[in-house]
């Protein structure tokens, strides 16, 4: 089986690009190694603090944040990174040529439950100009994005990758180390009958979604004529793990409780990076109003709504939101 490193040999990425990815991967080892370890290393559980989107951070969380933020940092091939978990941009090496943003731990609720978590990350060119602590670099579109991945800590550990010539599904194996290649060129299907959403959420939705939504559930007797499944694993990473693995459109809108609040998911952290995995294995993903990778960052912090997926699946969507404008 092919190793990581010929296929992004043979994808055109540069060696320096292939070495982050290496050191990042060697920090997504040993989460994956501790996560495995569960009460047993005694990382499960909350702490006591807030990160600064206001969330509780678990234990997880904190060690896989340190775990990133200590292997990248020591590598000298990033300038700067920002995290989910950290306020500010963090400044690492002023010679260093990348950017990398990430969620240390997505679906960090599902720790306490033995369920699937992953990390997610992108990364981009660090202007020459930029000093390290400069969040301003960060305000780049996805378009910019020169890889993105995320690693699922689930039964296997799974890395999905992608350089901009497709998205490739690889299998840690465990007894020597190594990403092994075991799924190229993903494609999605165009067409889908399973969709996944917090349901629980609906009265809070804008109406394109209550309507999408509606048609869906109204299975074969309903406009789509045909009847849809839901899935939902609470955790971004599992859930697009199962669209990029059979098809699938996977919604998070924004929600009126909060209209300062555009969505739940972050742009640099999740949203950017599932965008550029689905896109290059054929998907589409969109705010609803605008394709999210063009979206124009205002603050690293950044949370965007998210419709992503299957792309017929995704254009029908759109297409409640187009005739709502009308
Ligand atoms: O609580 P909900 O509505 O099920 O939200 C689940 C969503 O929140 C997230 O868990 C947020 O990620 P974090 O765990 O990194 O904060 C997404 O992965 C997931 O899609
Ligand atoms: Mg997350
Ligand atoms: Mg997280």
């Amino acid at each position: 089986m092919k190793r990581l490193n010929s296929q992004l040999q043979q994808d055109g990425a540069q060696l320096e690009l292939i070495l982050l990815i290496r050191t990042l991967l060697a920090a997504c080892k040993e989460i994956s190694f501790r996560v495995s370890q569960g009460a047993l290393a005694g990382v499960l559980g909350s702490t006591l603090s807030e990160n600064v989107q206001g969330e509780t951070q678990k234990k997880l969380d904190v060690i896989s944040n340190q775990i990133i933020k200590d292997t990248l940092c020591e590598s000298g091939y990033v300038k700067a990174m920002s995290s989910e978990e950290e306020e500010h941009v963090v400044p690492c090496d002023p010679d260093g040529k990348y950017l990398v943003s990430f969620d240390p731990l997505d679906g960090s609720s599902n720790t306490e439950i033995n369920s699937l978590i992953g990390t997610i990350f992108s990364i981009f060119h660090a202007p020459q100009w930029m000093e390290p602590g400069d969040p301003s670099a960060f305000v780049q579109p996805g378009t910019q994005m020169v890889a993105a991945a995320y690693v699922l800590y689930g039964p296997s550990t799974m890395l999905a990758m992608t350089t901009g010539r497709g998205t490739h599904l690889y299998t840690l194996d465990k007894t020597h180390g190594g990403f092994l290649l075991t799924q190229a060129n993903i494609q999605l299907p165009q067409q889908t009958a399973e969709y996944a959403i917090n349901a629980s959420n609906q009265r809070h939705w804008d109406t394109p979604m209550q309507r999408y939504v509606s048609e869906l559930v109204a299975g074969k007797e309903g406009p789509r004529k045909k009847d849809y499944n839901m899935r939902w694993v609470a955790a971004m990473v599992g859930d697009i793990h199962r669209v990029l693995c059979r098809g699938g459109i996977f919604m998070y809108p924004a929600d009126k409780r909060n209209p300062e609040q555009t969505g739940k998911l972050r742009l640099l952290y999740e949203a950017n990076p599932m965008a550029f995995l689905i896109e290059q294995a054929g998907g589409k993903a969109s705010t609803g109003e605008r394709r999210i990778m063009e979206v124009v960052p205002t603050d690293i912090h950044q949370r965007v709504p998210v419709i992503m997926g299957s792309s017929e699946e995704v254009d029908y969507c759109l297409s409640c939101y187009e005739e709502t404008k009308a």
